[in-house]
């Protein structure tokens, strides 16, 4: 275990500290205890088994589900107490959040529509926005950089889900986030796109850092500085690929052998 809550005096500093976090849903601890750090520059990968809690985690961070105990502090700033918007507004970029796609408006709108969230205030509603150059130029940009440059004409509802997963990414590129948190975005997309959006997201990590939950653990490996292995809502361990590849509670907890030849 390489400094798993991000002690190290001599390491980047953390931009992201989890705390002790837990979340129990009845007699269920979903998660049970999490510290965790993100830092500049850095692609922290979160893996585990399914029901690990993982999505409860993501959640608790963005302020989506409110945390039975536990701090979040971001940037310096203690946000646990702040809603999901407040978190956004302060930097904190959450991505797959489909639900949250316009599906009757084309792939560029949503992209738009996204970069005025950026913007707040009341100019959505007195400037002709749709017909704005920068706003265009700007999405247009977000879309070629997750490689949907050649679909922003299409409804989004014509979208695959893989798809829908890069335009989500693009969506909150245009928010310029001090931090990603990115739940599965390889999902759905096969071998081209999860290598396309794997050279994407390492390119991104100097732009913000991404904490970044995927069960393509070939894009894990690939990509992540550091990953913690969460089961039954507890890390049991967190260190380099190559440190999680060779630790024997990882390989019997989780990765099997076999996996990690
Ligand atoms: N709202 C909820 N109410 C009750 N139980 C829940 C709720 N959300 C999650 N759980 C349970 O908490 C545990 C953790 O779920 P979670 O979705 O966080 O795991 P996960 O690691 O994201 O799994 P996966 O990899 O399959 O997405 C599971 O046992 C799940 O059934």
């Amino acid at each position: 275990m390489t400094d798993p809550v991000g002690q190290n005096p001599t390491a980047e500093p953390a931009i992201l500290q989890l705390k002790n976090l837990r979340k129990s849903f009845g007699a269920l601890k979903a998660t049970d205890d999490v510290s965790l750090t993100l830092r500049r520059g850095e692609i922290h990968a979160l893996i585990g088994p399914n029901g690990a809690g993982k999505s409860t985690l993501m959640r608790q961070i963005a302020g989506g589900m409110k945390s039975d105990s536990g701090t979040v502090h971001f940037a310096g700033h203690d946000v646990t107490p702040l809603s999901t918007v407040a978190r956004a507004r302060a930097g904190l970029g959450r991505t797959f959040q489909i639900s949250s796609l316009a599906m009757e408006y084309t792939v560029l709108q949503n992209v738009m529509l996204g970069a005025l969230g950026h913007e707040g205030g009341a100019m959505r509603f007195f400037r002709p926005v749709m017909a704005r150059t920068d706003l265009i130029e700007q999405a247009m940009q977000a879309l070629q950089r997750v490689g949907l440059e050649n679909h922003a004409a299409k409804r989004t509802s014509d979208l695959s889900h893989g798809q829908r997963r890069q335009l989500e990414v693009a969506v909150a590129l245009t928010l310029s986030p001090k931090v990603f948190l990115m739940d599965e975005p390889m999902a759905g997309l096969g071998a081209s796109g999860s290598k396309r959006m794997t050279g994407f997201l390492d390119g991104l990590r100097s732009e913000a850092p991404i904490l970044l939950v995927e069960h393509d653990m070939d894009a894990v490996f690939a990509l992540a500085d550091r990953i913690s292995v969460l089961v039954y809502g507890r890390i049991i361990a967190s260190g380099t690929a190559e440190q999680i590849k060779a630790d024997p509670v990882v390989r019997e907890a989780y990765l099997g052998a076999e996996d990690v030849a």
